[in-house]
């Protein structure tokens, strides 16, 4: 599968975009919007697969937790999307940049017809040098918010059925920690960074735990089935954090940045 040499798709959590006290973390967004549109202006496609709309909403509609039955989940998302784009725009706005909405179900990508529009739809957007904004559309559609077993099951694996349809060369998943460790360092506080992942075997498997905030879900579990997705298609897989985009600079020198995960050679 030939890949698209400077087409870079750029995942980013929840964790990231809210803060420990649940409100919308603006520097975060404004830091991204800056990066990515500067990234663009050398030259690259952006494609950004966004989380964060039910945070964002549950914040909005002033509830005391993140909610737990789906429809209010529902609800949430529905507001908090609407919420995030607004942010989006605005910000990415202030670098003269214009970004598009993209809303897609695990059922999107199963009908041939319909994976040709979405390819259609990318592409267009691309070539007039726009920024897609994606997420799951959670209103109509359960399996994120639901389930972890699912092939979306997460905005992780998302991104990689995103990065895969649109071939881009390489996926960043930005998250709220630097990287995939040994073990989860929120509760070993010895694990080390691995730098550099050439195969997603079982071992590499067993290191991965589950999401680390409230606000995140899957954690590295699902990151992981996100990378083993895009590599096997030979897409480079990097696992950095989201507090700090400006990495994506040294990623697209070929620096050391977080955990790469080696796509494989097709
Ligand atoms: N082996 C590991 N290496 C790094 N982080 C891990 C590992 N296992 C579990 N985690 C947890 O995964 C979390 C990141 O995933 P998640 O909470 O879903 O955030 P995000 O919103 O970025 O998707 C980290 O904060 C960490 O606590
Ligand atoms: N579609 C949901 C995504 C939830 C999700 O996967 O969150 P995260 O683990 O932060 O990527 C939302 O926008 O809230």
């Amino acid at each position: 599968m030939g890949l698209y040499q400077n087409r870079i798709v750029v995942k980013v959590g929840t964790s990231t975009l809210t803060n420990d006290m649940g409100q919308n973390d603006l520097r975060s967004f404004d830091r991204l919007a800056c990066v990515l549109s500067d990234v663009q202006n050398m030259g690259y496609e952006i494609i950004l697969v966004s989380s964060g709309a039910i945070a964002v909403g549950t914040n909005k509609l002033q509830l005391k937790t993140r909610p737990t039955s789906m429809r209010l989940k529902q609800a949430a998302a529905a507001v908090g999307q609407c919420s995030i784009m607004y942010l989006y725009d605005k910000f990415f706005n202030d670098y003269d940049k214009t970004i598009a909405q993209i809303l897609l179900n695990a059922e999107d990508m199963e009908i041939e017809e319909k994976k040709g529009n979405l390819t259609n739809t990318f592409d267009t957007l691309l070539e007039m040098s726009i920024i897609p904004v994606v997420n799951e559309n959670d209103s109509v559609s359960y399996t994120e918010i639901e389930s972890e077993d699912r092939l979306f099951g997460d905005n992780d694996m998302l991104s990689a059925v995103v990065a895969v349809l649109c071939k881009a060369q390489k996926l960043v998943i930005l998250s709220d920690i630097d990287g995939f460790y040994d073990s989860d360092p929120r509760l070993h506080p010895n694990s080390k960074l691995i730098e550099r992942i050439t195969s997603i075997n079982e071992e590499v498997q067993s290191l991965a735990g589950g999401a680390g905030s409230r606000r995140g879900t899957g954690g590295m579990k699902t990151k992981l089935q996100a990378a083993k997705l895009a590599t096997t298609q030979g897409i480079d897989t990097i696992i950095t954090n989201g507090k700090n985009p400006s990495a994506l600079y040294e990623i697209i020198r070929g620096g050391n940045v977080g955990t790469l995960f080696v796509g494989k050679h097709l």
